[in-house]
Parts: structure tokens; sequence; C-alpha cells
């Protein structure tokens, strides 16, 4: 992953009738996912291309998992889903990604409003450590310069917290600051943060990487739970992860010659235990990668 991407400073505000919508819904129990559709999607760096005309479907309620060596575009495949390829300098972009049918790409659709729909965890937990736990979760709200009152917002930080499996750590210290969290604390914090500007996606690029195995644990369970409320499309090294948490699995690979493409995809269990391509085969039984 690249490390561009880090700073959430860089994530611009989101439009204001999205948040208007988002703070009159603090009350809402449930979002509402949405199904996204990657076509013909190619991409390259200057004039080195990394993926060939790749197409997925990732089906609201469910979990993707995008496995494969590294170098074979996964990382890139998950930020052209959210335009989050396009701010690298001398990156291009091919294809077209729907979400409930509609063009991420459409230029009538602003960019800040793409990311507001399809939020990103990132490897490395990025909260904001000298601010609040409490100002952490509101931080993409408060990017916005939009009001609301402080009764939405501890429903909202309370709601978002207990989805990221984090409130019952965090309740009683919630104006300590984000920095003074364990890394898995810290995860679950941003998953928080940002699932409290209501995305119907969430991309994660190995959310698990920099954590413990107690962390990741916490996490592929918060992984699990959330799908009720948002579609999830992960990045992960691990197979065992991948067979732990998502639905269906995406196998990605590019070789010396030719650019990531995906060989093989479909329901996690048919790819693990009876994948059509050798090539899955080999590479979810450790035989390369
Ligand atoms: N910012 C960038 N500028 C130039 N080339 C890049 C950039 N980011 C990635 N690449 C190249 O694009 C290709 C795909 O990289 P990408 O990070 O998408 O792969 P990946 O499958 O996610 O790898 P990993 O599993 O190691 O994270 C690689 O050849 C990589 O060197």
């Amino acid at each position: 992953m690249s490390a561009l991407y880090d700073d959430t400073t860089q994530i611009p505000p989101i439009p204001e009738q999205r948040v208007e919508r988002l703070v009159t819904a603090t009350h809402r129990a449930v979002a509402a996912p949405a199904s996204l559709s990657a076509r013909g999607i190619s991409a390259w760096f200057g004039d080195h291309q990394v993926l060939d005309d790749v197409s997925l479907e990732m089906p609201a309620h469910q979990v993707t998992a995008l496995i494969g060596p590294s170098g074979c575009g996964k990382s890139t495949f998950l930020r052209t889903l959210n335009r989050m390829h396009e701010l690298i300098k001398g990156a291009s972009f091919a294809g077209e990604v729907l979400l409930d049918g509609q063009d991420l790409y459409d230029p009538q659709l602003r960019m800040t409003e793409a990311r507001a729909r399809v939020g990103m965890v990132f490897q490395k937990p990025n909260p904001f450590p000298a601010m609040s736990i409490y100002e952490n979760v509101l931080s993409g709200l408060k990017m916005t310069g939009k009001r609301a009152s402080l009764g939405e917002k501890d429903d909202l930080v309370e709601e978002v917290l207990t989805k990221a499996g984090l409130w019952s750590e965090v309740s009683a210290r919630l104006r300590e600051p984000g920095g003074a969290l364990s890394g898995g604390q810290q995860q679950r914090l941003c998953i928080a943060r940002s699932l409290a500007v209501r995305p119907d996606v969430l991309l994660m690029d190995e959310p698990c990487s920099a954590l413990d195995p107690t962390s990741t644990n916490r996490i592929e369970e918060t992984i699990r739970e959330l799908r009720a409320d948002v579609t999830i499309v992960i990045v992960t090294h691990n197979m065992g992860q991948a067979q732990r948490v998502s639905d269906q699995c995406a196998f990605f690979l590019a070789t010396a010659t030719t650019p990531g493409q995906i060989v093989e995809s479909g329901p996690t269990t048919t790819l693990f235990e009876n994948p059509a391509d050798q090539r899955t085969d080999d590479y979810v039984n450790g035989r390369f990668g």
C-alpha cells in the first residue's frame, strides 16, 4: 500500500447535503449497504500497466477478499474503487465502477461524494494522535464545518464505537487522546471514524498487518459483524483471514510481462476447497507467492 494516503488530513471534506443526511441520520440503526461493480478496470502508473481489464461484482452485505502475491495490483484495484488512484501523479485508469448502478466516475458526481460513500481503512492505524477518542470519531464530520447537537454527536460516537467493537473498552475514557490506545484499538477507532460518515462500502487494505494476533481476532470479529451495515472489500495476505472473514474471494495474479488480472473469483469455500484454476490451488495452499 502506498504511504500517500496514510494521512487522513488529505481526505477532502464531505459535501453539505451529504452531511445533512449523516447528521440527521444518527438515529438510523442500520445503514444501507450498496453493491459495487467493477467493470473492465485497467490501471497505469505512467507507462507501467498494473491492471488489465479486471471485472468483479462485490455484492451488498458481503465481504469480498482480494488475495494474491505481492505486487499483483490488489491495492491499486482497491484504490480505483473510491477514486483514490487518480490522486497519484502520473496514474491513469480505464473502466467503470458502479455503486448500486451509479457510475462512481460520473463527472456529475463529486470526488468527495464518492469517497464519502466508499470509505477506506488503511494498513497502518492512523488516528489523530493528540485528538481525543471522541473527536477522532467525529473528525470526518468536523472537516465539513457542519454543526450537530451534543446529543446527536454523543449518540453517533456511541453507535459507531459499538459497531467497531470498541465502545466497552473506551466509553469511560472518551476524552483521552487517540494516540493512547493500543494498535488494535487504534485500528478499531479508525473503523469507527470511517463508519461515522455512513459509507455504503468500506475498503480495507490489509487492516490487520500491523497488529498482534489478539487484536487481529478482534478486528476480524468486527468485520464479520459489520457486513450487516456495510459492504466490505478487504485486501489480505493472510489466507486464514480470507477464509474466516470473507464470503467471496478474488485471486489476482501478475507476471513479469503481464499486468494484474483476476485468475478466479467466487465463493470463498470454492476458491479454497475446489478452485477451478491450478494457480489458485497453488497460491491458497502456499505453494507460491
Ligand atoms: N505510487 C506508485 N507509483 C508507481 N508504481 C506503483 C505505485 N503503487 C504501486 N505501484 C506498482 O503497481 C504494481 C501493483 O502494486 P500494488 O501495491 O497495487 O500491488 P499489491 O498486490 O497490493 O501488492 P502488496 O500485496 O505488496 O501490497 C506494483 O508493480 C507496484 O510497484
